[in-house]
């Protein structure tokens, strides 16, 4: 469990359920345990290619190898899937819900030892990062919460007879992540897949491996059924194998939109269900009868939390005219207050970017951007923090950039990091063209005072998430997803029963057959 974990590390163990005291540092952790789950416990596998380096963004080193899963290693985690699902999907709502409250209950334990070690893999601040395991945890409570409820329907029908509908699991789903929320993603898609009576096999990102498997070893220790949760890692080879596997009913996938189309693309040769949580450049309008206080707030939370690297992120920020100059002076006021450093340290609020690579993809585009015409109002610069240790992280400065047109790169395409473009605007009418001027579809927000513009705006953006007078919050009650090619299905919300359940109908005669033969 995540004591053996701890144990691996090179400072002292944590017991197991320590009291929330902080027991790592940056630089200070060595995972030495097997990262594949299956059948119960954790599993090493025998494949020997793609072994690539898991690292550590606030310092850059070395955290573990990756030992990515191949077919013999899929084929066993979907077979322990396969046998969990026959023992689960027979069990009522109420007795799959005590074992889900039951998990909850130990992530709330758990959540300080869980935030570090997603803080050491993703490089996101501590504050950040319990925030999300929180969100974590709360899904599962949710939707527990739901299983006790799925029933079908009853139809009363001529004659006597009648129909009723079965609401009924898929059967084994995958569940493919991306980097940058990995705790809270491997929930998002396993307590809705759990609570509808099926079972899972989730494939993290290969860049943050690491804690989806504590939330295995913690659905075991809840006393779900060996097999029920199974983690597999690896990369595309491993994701493919996962997505043509005969016995898999359902794809649920986060990640890029070129990445999700090959995924819909490979479920279609088995007519598999697909959910699709995809890319986003999003819009968020405000308006000059805006409280500018909020709507640069707003703005921040739109754009700089997890280090920018948030799907939903309003990046192209339209701003009226009339209070342009008021709204750019706070802006960068505030973003150039924003603390950048150690994730593991409470007063930081921006970690580190996730890999270099990653780092190095999004100080292009500011590149690109000032190549282009816009201005670096602030930021968009390497950062190396003064602590020796962190010097070989990947920090940079969160950036604003004015003076941008809806031509320039950074206002068309997703950067996927700290970098917020911003847009002025005359009217109403302008601005919602200009919005929805894009073929993505995530979200969207509106500041305003006027009640009426907010639902008028509202109702004329083409995304599947939005904010008025605030952005980036997203309770586990609440639908979540894209509209256009930001994707096909929602997570969270109790819309998402219908993406991991089905319904059999069945029409009962109570009469005669009424033949035309
Ligand atoms: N809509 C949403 O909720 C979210 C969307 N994203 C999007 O994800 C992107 C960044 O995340 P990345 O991990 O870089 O995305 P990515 O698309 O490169 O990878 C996502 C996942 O897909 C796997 N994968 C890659 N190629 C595959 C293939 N051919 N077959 C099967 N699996 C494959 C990867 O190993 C990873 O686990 C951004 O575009 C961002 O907008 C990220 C988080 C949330
Ligand atoms: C603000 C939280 C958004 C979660 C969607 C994502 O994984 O990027």
């Amino acid at each position: 469990m995540l004591h053996r974990l701890a144990t691996s590390l090179r400072r002292p163990a944590v017991p197991l359920f320590a009291a929330a005291v902080r027991c790592l540092s940056s630089g200070s952790v060595d995972i030495k345990v097997p990262l594949n789950f299956w059948a119960g416990k954790r599993r090493t596998s025998q494949e020997k290619c793609n072994k690539e380096n898991v690292y550590e963004p606030a310092t850059g080193r070395v955290l573990c190898p990756l030992e990515p899963c191949g077919a013999a290693e899929v084929n066993q985690a979907v077979e322990a899937a396969k046998s969990a699902f026959g023992h689960w999907s027979k069990m009522s709502g109420m007795e799959r819900a005590k074992i889900m409250i039951e998990a909850a209950h130990i992530i709330e334990r758990r959540r300080e030892e869980i935030a570090e070690i997603e803080v050491v893999n993703n490089g996101k601040s501590i504050t950040e990062a319990r925030l999300d395991v929180d969100s974590a945890r709360l899904c599962i409570e949710y939707y527990a919460a739901l299983a006790t409820t799925l029933a079908g329907q009853h139809v009363q029908l001529p004659g006597g007879s009648f129909a009723y509908t079965r609401r009924e699991p898929l059967g084994v789903c995958v569940g493919i992540g991306a980097w940058n929320y990995p705790f809270q993603i491997a929930a998002w898609k396993s307590a809705p897949a759990l609570a509808c009576g099926n079972s899972m096999v989730f494939k993290p990102s290969p860049v943050t491996p690491v804690t989806a498997v504590l939330l295995a070893e913690i659905y075991a220790m809840a006393g779900a059924p060996e097999g029920l949760y199974n983690v597999v890692q690896g990369g595309q080879e491993t994701g493919s194998l996962l997505c043509h596997h005969p016995d898999v009913a359902k794809v649920s996938f986060t990640g890029s939109v070129p990445t999700g189309k090959k995924i819909m693309e490979m479920a279609s040769k088995g007519v598999k269900h697909v959910t699709l949580e995809l890319g986003g450049k999003s819009p968020l309008l405000i308006f000059q009868d805006s409280d500018v206080e909020n709507a640069v707030k707003g703005a921040l939370m739109a754009n700089f939390l997890s280090q920018g690297q948030v799907c939903s992120n309003g990046t192209r920020v339209f701003v009226h005219k009339d209070i342009l100059p008021e709204f750019v002076e706070e802006v960068v006021k505030r973003t150039r207050a924003i603390e950048i450093g150690d994730p593991l340290l409470e007063s930081t609020r921006m970690g580190a970017l996730v890999s270099r690579s990653h780092l190095e993809r999004v100080l292009s585009f500011v590149d690109q951007a000032k190549k282009e015409g816009a201005t670096v109002l602030c930021g968009g610069e390497p950062f190396v923090p003064s602590d020796p240790k962190l010097r070989g992280g990947y920090y940079m400065t969160p950036c604003v950039l004015g003076n941008c047109t809806d031509e320039m790169t950074c206002v068309k395409e997703e950067i996927f990091g700290p970098v917020m473009s911003v847009l002025s605007f005359e009217s109403e009418e302008e601005v919602l063209l200009r919005a929805n001027d894009t073929d993505l579809g995530l979200a969207a927000g509106v500041f305003t005072s006027d009640v009426k513009r907010a639902h008028r705006v509202v109702e004329h953006l083409k995304a599947g998430s939005c904010f008025i007078n605030n952005y980036n919050i997203t309770p586990v009650e609440v639908p979540f997803g894209g509209f256009k090619m930001s994707g096909i299905g929602r997570e969270n919300g109790q819309v998402t029963i219908e993406h991991y359940s089905q319904l059999k109908s069945v029409y009962v005669e109570m009469g005669d057959v009424d033949s035309l033969f």
